[in-house]
């Protein structure tokens, strides 16, 4: 058994508990022989192995249908394989129990192509939201909230709600939210599909610099100007299997 589970004293039990799984080796997604077929006998995923390690800015490409999703998905959790392994920061999760699958969770940022942001919550509502469910502190919420909105530059809209955003604005808000916790990773799913170039590239800017700071990104898109112009380790997949997985990628070989 594999399982990691270091406690290491930070600022008091609630920072201790959400660290628990990601003090350890360097190597934070361990895939072995992983396959995932859903209910519908569809095979999404096939028999692949990636590993990924920590500071790494991992793009994740292939045609529609590929898989890219549902690899996407198996690594925060939202979905498990049905045949391989998977450990994150070297814990199985299959030996992991129920009830430490939020803490797992917790040290996982994930952004999504539609922003998934509440409309009725402010900008600050949104992002203090998951430190809320963690009943901290009032103070704490507040730094915590400016802290992610600083590193997005949106501290000068707090107070504005979803629809009074941009899309690019909306898309930094839900990069703030999902860094609130520190994850050491960031799970980005096509996350300028709804964007146009130039704003893509301004979320790309603040990806960057999130990894650059140390958090790994993996970031599964369809927009081969980025791929290509910003070069960095490219997973592709079709058919559900890894067919190409190389530092420095380009989107697609050419022809
Ligand atoms: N929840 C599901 N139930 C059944 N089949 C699914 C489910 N999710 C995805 N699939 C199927 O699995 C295959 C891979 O889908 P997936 O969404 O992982 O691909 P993708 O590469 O992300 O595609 P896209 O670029 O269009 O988002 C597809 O054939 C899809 O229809």
């Amino acid at each position: 058994m594999r399982v990691t589970l270091k406690i290491v004293t930070i600022q008091g039990m609630r920072e201790r508990k959400m660290h628990v799984f990601f003090e350890g080796s360097d190597r934070l997604i361990e895939m072995r022989d992983v396959t995932k077929t859903y209910g519908n006998g569809i095979t999404a995923v096939n028999n692949i192995n990636v590993f990924i390690d920590k500071g790494e800015f991992v793009y994740v490409v292939g045609p529609s249908g590929a898989g890219k999703s549902t690899f996407i998905k198996m690594t925060y959790l939202e979905e498990r394989p049905t045949a391989g392994k998977i450990y994150m920061n070297g814990t199985d999760l299959d030996e992991l129990k129920r009830k430490h699958i939020p803490l797992l969770r917790r040290n996982i940022g994930v952004v999504f192509q539609d922003f998934k942001l509440l409309p009725k919550l402010s900008v600050f509502e949104n992002i203090a939201f998951a430190l809320e469910v963690l009943e901290e502190p009032r103070h704490v919420i507040k730094k915590r909230v400016f802290e992610v909105l600083d590193l997005v530059r949106l501290k000068n809209k707090a107070r504005f709600y979803p629809q009074e955003l941009s899309g690019g604005e909306q898309q930094r808000v839900s990069i703030a939210r999902a860094m609130i916790n520190h994850p050491p990773i960031l799970i980005a799913d096509e996350p300028t599909g709804n964007l146009d170039p130039q704003t893509s590239w301004g979320i790309m800017d603040v990806l960057q610099e999130i990894n650059a700071r140390g958090t790994t990104v993996v970031m599964a898109t369809h927009n081969k100007e980025i791929v290509n112009v910003s070069p960095k380790r490219v997973i592709a997949f079709e058919g559900g299997r890894v067919t190409r997985d190389e530092q420095r990628g380009r989107y697609a070989y050419e022809k």
